[in-house]
């Protein structure tokens, strides 16, 4: 019998290929980074063929790094940055257009048009999401708007459309020669079009976005065999049984399947998600209601979600915009570097605002600013911002459950940063816990492909696998705590405003 899974993680700034064994450790891995591609302000794109190019390097990488052959794999599982759109033609395999990512903001006017009858909360009792640039729905029309004869080709039936899961599975199982095109729940649950308790698309939703309900891929379940891989790839005929958008896999991979459980991924972004299990919760506190995910024919579990555009790329634009460090872990060098923030607080509204606020008029701020200010403290406020940001949106899951979270679960990649464990620990007052395998995405994403082929058989054998690796306790004072946090909240309100007629 074979003896691994391997997920695939199609990240937002790379693509990786793990191998997991039955006890959840990670075999082996590859790993690459595509491009950003920034055309203009507020515009982010991601080339498909690129992304699917390294897809097929990263899954050759880390079988070989390992010496297994397709026969050693017992399941691929596929995890995704959601929303990001990408649209192609199905007679040739070509996208008509690069993949516009989730942090993109040029469809803030179609979002304004679309929520100018209703306002923007128009669909969120159907959809569980606000009217906003984050999700799919804006970004395939924009697409169908703006690329020429994009629309007539959709309304012939030759488009469709995929996030980044969709795209890799179709073209795992073979492309223009029989891809399947097909999608999860979880992934279906961020373009705005499906319907929180059908799980179907919403026809009278496409209408009004104008999407031909042809581009739209099959809703599936989590975990269940889509496909086999094609005859000309490395992994041909084995099953593709498992697909979770990325936070809702670390979800699966932190083995938060219960009710009242929750975890926190620090990386791109940072996305908090409280599974509240087969009750779909409205939240009054500006988190997004989303599917948690759904096993084969069983009932669907639902998440509140708390979504932040930008922790770990504020790092990230340290490093390449300002060129204050050469990688991102010297960020905690430079910040050690410094007693406190010397008052110098960045609210990095770069997309605007997200959760829980959801102020497309938001930009980036630095505030505080004195002649004593200096690198060191501007790194400083770049990790604390991750913090804060956090605390926010713990604070909205507190007040929407009534029941306060006593722990929270973390991953990703900024949790190698000890520094910043610590103080998340202080602000949030309350313990946070790191587990032994950090790489819960696709952890999570192996998890729902080997259920399904009964490589695992149930969810506590998943749980058993999960162990402690750290826990910071909280250590600041009630009184700071409550200051600097008083801090941040002023600060958070000098970044809205900004975009006006002026500002675009
Ligand atoms: N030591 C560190 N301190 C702070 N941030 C870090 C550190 N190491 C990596 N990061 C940040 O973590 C992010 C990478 O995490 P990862 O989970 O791989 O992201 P993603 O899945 O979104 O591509 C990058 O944005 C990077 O800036
Ligand atoms: O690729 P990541 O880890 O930054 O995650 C992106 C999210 O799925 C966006 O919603």
């Amino acid at each position: 019998m074979s003896q691994y899974v391997i997920a695939i993680d199609q990240g937002t700034t790379s693509s990786r290929a793990i191998v997991f064994d039955h006890s959840g450790n990670i075999v082996s891995t590859g790993q690459m980074e595509h491009e950003q591609i920034f055309p203009q302000a507020g515009w982010v794109e991601h080339n498909p063929i690129e992304i699917w190019d390294n897809v097929r390097e990263v899954v050759g990488s880390a079988l070989s790094k390992a010496n297994l052959t397709r026969h050693d794999i017992a399941a691929v599982g596929i995890t995704n940055q959601r929303e990001t759109a990408v649209v192609w033609d199905k007679n040739t395999g070509q996208p008509i257009y690069n993949a516009i990512v989730w942090q993109d903001t040029r469809t803030q006017p179609i979002v304004d048009e679309l929520a100018r009858d209703g306002g923007a909360e128009r669909f969120k009792q159907q959809v569980g999401l606000p009217l906003a640039t984050y999700f799919s729905g804006t970004k395939i029309k924009w697409i169908l708007d703006n690329v020429e004869g994009a629309r007539a080709k959709a309304e012939a039936g030759d488009l469709i459309f995929g996030n980044t899961d969709c795209w890799v599975l179709w073209n795992l199982t073979g492309g223009v020669d029989g891809g399947v095109h097909a999608t999860d729940v979880t992934n279906a649950s961020r373009t705005m079009f499906m319907d929180l308790e059908t799980l179907q698309w919403d026809q009278e939703i496409l209408d009004a976005f104008g999407v031909p309900a042809s581009m739209m891929p099959a809703i599936k379940s989590s975990s269940e065999v889509y496909g086999t891989v094609h005859t000309s790839q490395l992994l041909r005929e084995v099953p593709v049984a498992g697909i979770l958008g990325d936070q809702q896999a670390a979800t699966f991979g932190q083995a938060a399947f219960q009710p009242g459980e929750a975890k926190n991924t620090y990386g791109t972004g940072c996305f908090l998600i409280f599974n509240t299990g087969e009750e779909i919760v409205h939240s009054k506190n500006g988190l997004l209601t989303t599917l948690g995910y759904k096993l084969g024919d069983a009932k669907p579990h639902y998440a509140l979600e708390g979504s932040i555009a930008v922790t770990g790329s504020l790092i990230q634009w340290l490093r390449d915009n300002l060129n204050l460090i050469s990688s991102a872990p010297e960020v905690e060098a430079l910040a050690a570097g410094v007693e406190n923030n010397g008052g110098v607080y960045i609210v990095p509204a770069f997309s605007g605002l997200f959760a829980p606020y959801w102020r497309a008029d938001a930009r980036g701020a630095i505030v505080g600013l004195t002649r004593f200010a200096n690198k060191g403290h501007i790194a400083r406020a770049a990790l604390e911002a991750t913090a804060f940001q956090t605390r926010e949106v713990l604070d909205a899951v507190n007040a929407d459950s009534g029941v306060p979270l006593t722990e929270l679960k973390v991953d990703g990649g900024m949790v190698a940063n000890e520094a910043l464990m610590q103080f998340q620990a202080d602000i949030l007052g309350v313990p946070v816990v790191r587990p032994k395998v950090v790489e819960t995405t696709a952890l999570g994403a192996a998890y729902a492909a080997g259920l399904a082929v009964g490589f695992w058989k149930d969810l506590g054998e998943l749980s058993a696998n999960w162990g402690e690796d750290k826990r910071w306790e909280p250590q600041l004072p009630a009184d700071e705590q409550e200051r600097q946090l008083r801090l941040w909240k002023k600060a958070v309100t000098k970044s809205m405003d900004w975009v006006d007629d002026d500002v675009r």
